[in-house]
């Protein structure tokens, strides 16, 4: 196998056993203070419709976010498999009372129902899971590729409102990455928030 694609496999098993090893309660009490990093984040308030995602395999919980930010009567979003266009995500309505059912992953999502779509483009906020990230941004997925191929859809320009989430243990010194992988702007962790333009020294 090519050498990156090797390294990258290493990486997301080594992260992802990392990222397995924390205790209950500091899943939980990372959860709360996401909230708190997230309140904070200066594009909040003027954003509407937000995509986020519901956790799987040990991936920070962003439930109480969820909660937090539907009662700040936001509209929330979460990445569904596209049903037609492999290795594609759709992001569709989420509500209180929203129905899931798990997708082939096993992950619970909504039915993708035409009229509860938004394009990407029309979100103001998108929020990404991720298995490891750099300090220049760049980020390790679960493998599929759905969020590299659907935000390349996106115009350069409104990369800045792709967020990803971690632990800080999912930190690392360099992702080893590849021509197709778009690297995130900002990175939020319960602990600290990462703005990767305003770090790139000259
Ligand atoms: N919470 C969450 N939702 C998400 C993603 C994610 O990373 N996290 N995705 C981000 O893209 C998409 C789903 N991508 C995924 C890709 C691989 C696996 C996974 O568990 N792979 C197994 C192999 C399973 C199999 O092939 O049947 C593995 O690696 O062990 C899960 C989700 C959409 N929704
Ligand atoms: N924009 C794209 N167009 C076509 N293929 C792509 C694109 N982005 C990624 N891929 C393909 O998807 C596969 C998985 O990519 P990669 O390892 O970067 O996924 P990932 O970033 O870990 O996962 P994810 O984005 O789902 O969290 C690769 O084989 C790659 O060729």
């Amino acid at each position: 196998m090519h050498d990156n694609q090797s390294q990258r496999l290493q990486l997301r098993k080594l992260i992802r056993q990392r990222r397995q090893q924390l205790s209950p309660a500091q899943q939980q009490q990372a959860a709360n203070d996401l909230v708190s990093q997230a309140l904070a984040l200066p594009a909040l308030n003027n954003s509407q419709h937000i995509a986020l995602y519901l956790a799987n395999d040990s991936e920070l919980d962003t439930f109480p976010l969820i909660q937090t930010l539907w009662q700040q009567g936001k509209q929330l979003y979460l990445p569904v498999l596209h049903p037609f266009a492999a290795g594609y995500l759709l992001f569709v309505r989420y509500d209180q009372d929203t129905l899931l059912y798990p997708n082939r992953f096993g992950i619970p999502e909504p039915l993708a129902e035409c009229h509860r779509l938004l394009p990407v483009d029309q979100l103001d906020i998108i929020f990404t899971p991720l298995v490891a990230f750099d300090l220049k941004g760049n980020r390790l997925g679960m493998g599929g590729g759905f969020y590299d191929r659907t935000l390349s859809q996106l115009p350069t320009k409104s990369r800045s409102k792709v967020i990803g989430l971690a632990y800080n243990c999912q930190q690392v010194d360099a992702v080893p990455c590849e021509a197709w992988d778009i690297p995130l702007n900002k990175v939020i962790t319960p602990g600290e928030y990462f703005d990767f333009r305003s770090m790139i020294t000259p």
